[in-house]
């Protein structure tokens, strides 16, 4: 047995499904997961001493690829300071300025320490503000593990096939409406049978948790109308696209102001961090200025500060950061898709920045139906191919490949090589 397995072997006995979070199981293609033993820029190495190119990046925080130089000195010498003080930092009244200089939507912004912890929480402020108690999402969209969100939720939830989860009682999801991802009408229809008690709607700007699905012209443009004229907020979850699509996230990248945001990963340089953070009328609600409690013992931890402080600065002070990454993710995932048309498949690539996924269905892909028409068997059998060959991809056809700054065109070529010999041999 290599290392990772019986790692998994004694792991399965203590940890619900040998893992701390679902997606990370290998389940849904059928493998054992590799055991992470240490990782550096582009690269990650398991317990087996295999090392591989990666395309997951912890799930999206590591923009910049893994244990950057400047990143970890800061973690250092913050740890050096002490690990946690439970009170207020100097590190935490820079980050909320360093956010709010660079999301022009942010006024003023509270930390967390998950994405989860983030999303609940706005839902929360928006629900105060408002005095309304429902909320639209889209199905295939994932805003973390509360109980209201756990409803037609992507990620882990799609790739379990897990219709809404056990141990969420029915009065927690209630107020929980489902629109179709692209599609107006589909929103129009829940504010038209619920009028004056939506609180907001709740959106992935791109949705990353279905497979990467692009927002059509419009589709974004029509919830911020919709929204406004019906007195709802608008929320951005940009956990994944925020500090990612372009500086300033998603809205950036579309122009499109919400009224709040929500993010967390890149946010905190790989620590346990999240945020939220939007318009000051509503931020003011929460406690201890407002009615609205929410609160957290480690909650703008000095150790997470220092670390997602050092990445937004790297990133907001590297030249043209964004316009390179970008650059690169776009010939690569264009270049998947022309392999896969010379090769003849009808599959369909979908990708914008520096996220991308690969459909093994015809498209186009932009909903939660047409994504789950993809083939995951033949997925499992692309992700053991490409992971034979030292490619570490995330073990699901519902999540997102995430490129770093970290990676550089060779090494983008040589993935492509390995992919196009995988659709030579499939
Ligand atoms: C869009 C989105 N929102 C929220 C979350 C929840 O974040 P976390 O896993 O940090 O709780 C995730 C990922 O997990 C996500 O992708
Ligand atoms: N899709 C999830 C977040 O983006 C994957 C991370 C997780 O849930 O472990």
């Amino acid at each position: 047995m290599s290392r990772s397995e019986t790692l998994f072997t004694e792991a399965v006995e203590r940890i619900p499904g040998g893992v701390n979070s679902p997606v990370r199981a290998f389940g849904s293609v059928g493998e054992t997961p590799r055991f992470i033993a240490s990782a550096k820029g582009a690269y990650m190495t398991d317990a087996d001493g295999q090392t591989y190119l990666d395309f997951v990046g912890s799930w999206g925080p590591m923009i910049l690829g893994h244990n950057h130089p400047k990143v970890l000195a800061d973690v250092l010498e913050a740890c050096q300071e002490g690990l946690s003080f439970g009170a207020a930092t100097e590190r935490e009244v820079e980050m909320a300025e360093l956010i709010c200089s660079i999301v022009p939507s942010i006024e003023m912004v509270r930390m967390v320490n998950s994405g989860t912890e983030a999303v609940m929480s706005a839902v929360r402020a928006a629900r105060g503000f408002t005095g309304r108690n429902k909320i639209i999402k889209f199905a295939g969209c994932y805003h973390g593990h509360s109980d209201a969100m756990l409803v037609k939720a992507g990620s882990g939830v799609m790739t379990a096939g897990i219709p809404d989860s056990a141990g969420v009682p029915a009065g927690c999801t209630q107020d929980t409406l489902t629109a179709v991802y692209n599609d107006l009408d589909s929103v129009q229809a829940i504010f038209d049978e619920f009028q004056g008690e939506i609180a907001a709607v709740i959106v992935e700007p791109v949705a990353a948790n279905m497979g990467v699905v692009l927002p059509k012209k419009g589709f974004l443009e029509g919830l911020r109308k919709l929204c406004t004229d019906n007195g709802s907020l608008l929320i951005f979850d940009e956990v994944i696209t925020g500090f990612r699509l372009s500086l300033s996230g998603a809205q950036g990248y579309f122009g499109i102001e919400p009224d709040l945001t929500t993010f967390g990963k890149i946010i905190g340089g790989g620590m346990p961090v999240g945020a939220y953070g939007g318009r000051k009328d509503v931020m003011k609600l929460i406690a201890p200025s407002g009615p609205v409690y929410q609160a957290g013992t480690l909650s703008g931890n000095p150790v997470a500060m220092a670390a997602g402080l050092a990445q937004l600065k790297l990133l907001k002070e590297t030249p043209d950061f964004y316009e390179k990454l970008n650059h690169k993710a776009d010939a690569f995932f264009e270049g998947m898709q022309e392999a896969v048309k010379a090769a003849g498949k009808p599959w369909t690539v979908n990708h914008i920045g520096s996220l991308g996924s690969i459909f093994f269905a015809e498209g186009p892909v932009t909903n939660y139906a047409e994504a789950k028409t993809s083939d995951t068997k033949k997925f499992g059998e692309y992700f053991s191919y490409m992971m034979q060959n030292s490619i570490y991809l995330a073990p699901s056809q519902f999540e997102a490949m995430f490129l770093s700054g970290a990676m550089t065109e060779e090494e983008l070529v040589k993935t492509l090589d390995i992919f196009k010999a995988y659709l030579k041999q499939c």
